[in-house]
């Protein structure tokens, strides 16, 4: 089996993305990994850090040796202004954002087997005019797919979002039977497909306190959740719920299931964070190309400090490794 390519990109260049990257590729990893970033960013990061980088400017992706512990291969990508740790400059927003462009479109002409993101800063990506609410949508736009899935997956448990980057406010109106339904069919073909779980097993949350009470605190239970998950146990899938997710990520259920199916992003990732929060991975289902991610932001507060960790970035690029290996093998 060839080894994989994987890119990835350089985060918010202010915040922990390159001190990650820069901490990560000091270990092994079995594959061709290529930085798509400003080789200046990374230089000058790992002079304040210490770190005792190799820094290689490619010329060309083609050739690509096998990673070295200690080597950063950089596909070279041009800064907007030069960056201070810690501090956002909207001049480096079409830097991250092109960095995301050249790494997505690179995975869809084959030239990389998957794409591993660092942080970026939503908000400073916004202050472009670009209405960007996270990697997810970036690339689900970028690939032209109908529904992407947003799945977390520490040692303790996975979990994915019915919804993702929206306010609580629109939270209810957005769970209607058609999303609930793309969204369950992309995660239980994807844990067959890209996880070898034989017959997924679904733990859904409800959308109200209690799971809505019978109709007394919420009717959404009622209305949608419950008919749709019939309508999709009777194509197969294996869903246990709608369970009030106050009680739902305990062991006796979690030891039953495959993934946690939350309603909404602050619902399901708090409680993911919380059993394993800097060893956990970012996955993007439901797309045509491998991508995925840490479960941390850009942590402004320690770029180039040297006290951020790199575990999640390392657990991202394994399993990028992996996933890619699998889309080989099943060829
Ligand atoms: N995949 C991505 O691109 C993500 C980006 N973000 C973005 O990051 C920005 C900041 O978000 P926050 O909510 O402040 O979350 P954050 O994860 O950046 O920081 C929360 C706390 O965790 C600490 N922390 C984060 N990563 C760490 C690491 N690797 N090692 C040690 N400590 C770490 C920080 O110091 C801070 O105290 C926002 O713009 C948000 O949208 C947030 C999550 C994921
Ligand atoms: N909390 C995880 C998160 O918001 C990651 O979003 P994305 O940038 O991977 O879409």
């Amino acid at each position: 089996m060839t080894q994989p390519t994987i890119a990835i990109t350089s985060g918010e260049p202010a915040g922990i993305g390159p001190d990650i990257v820069l901490g990560a590729l000091q270990a092994s990893f079995d594959a061709k990994l290529v930085v798509v970033g400003d080789p200046g960013v990374f230089s000058e990061r790992a002079k304040a850090l210490g770190i005792p980088a190799q820094i290689r400017t490619l010329s060309s992706l083609e050739a690509l040796p096998p990673h070295q512990p200690g080597t950063v291969q950089i596909w070279p990508t041009a800064l907007g202004e030069t960056v201070q740790a810690g501090t956002l400059n909207v001049a480096n927003a079409p830097y991250v954002l092109e960095t995301l462009r050249i790494t997505g479109q690179g995975c869809l002409d084959g030239v990389f087997d998957a794409v591993v993101t660092p942080p970026v800063h939503k908000g400073v990506l916004c202050e472009t005019g670009e209405h960007f609410s996270g990697h997810t949508e970036f690339f689900q736009h970028l690939c032209n797919s109908p529904q992407v899935v947003m799945m977390l997956a520490s040692q303790a448990m996975r979990v994915a979002l019915v919804t993702t980057h929206l306010p609580l406010k629109d939270i209810a109106a957005a769970i209607t039977p058609e999303t609930l339904k793309t969204v369950a069919r992309a995660l239980h073909q994807d844990l067959k497909t890209r996880f070898g779980c034989d017959q997924p097993r679904i733990l859904v949350c409800g959308l109200n306190p209690h799971a809505g009470e019978d109709g007394h605190l919420g009717r959404e239970e009622i209305d949608v959740i419950i008919p749709t998950l019939n309508e999709l146990r009777s194509e197969g899938l294996t869903l246990i719920g709608p369970l009030p997710a106050d009680t739902l990520f305990q062991q006796k259920y979690l030891e039953e299931a495959d993934c946690v199916l939350a309603m909404y992003h602050d619902q399901g990732l708090p409680v993911l964070k919380y059993s394993g929060f800097g060893n956990a991975v970012n996955i993007t289902l439901g797309l045509p190309i491998i991508r995925t991610s840490v479960d941390h932001g850009t942590a402004l507060d320690l770029a180039g400090t040297g006290k951020a960790s790199d575990g999640s970035l390392k657990v991202a690029i394994e399993n990028a490794i992996t996933m890619a290996n699998n889309a080989q093998k099943s060829i």
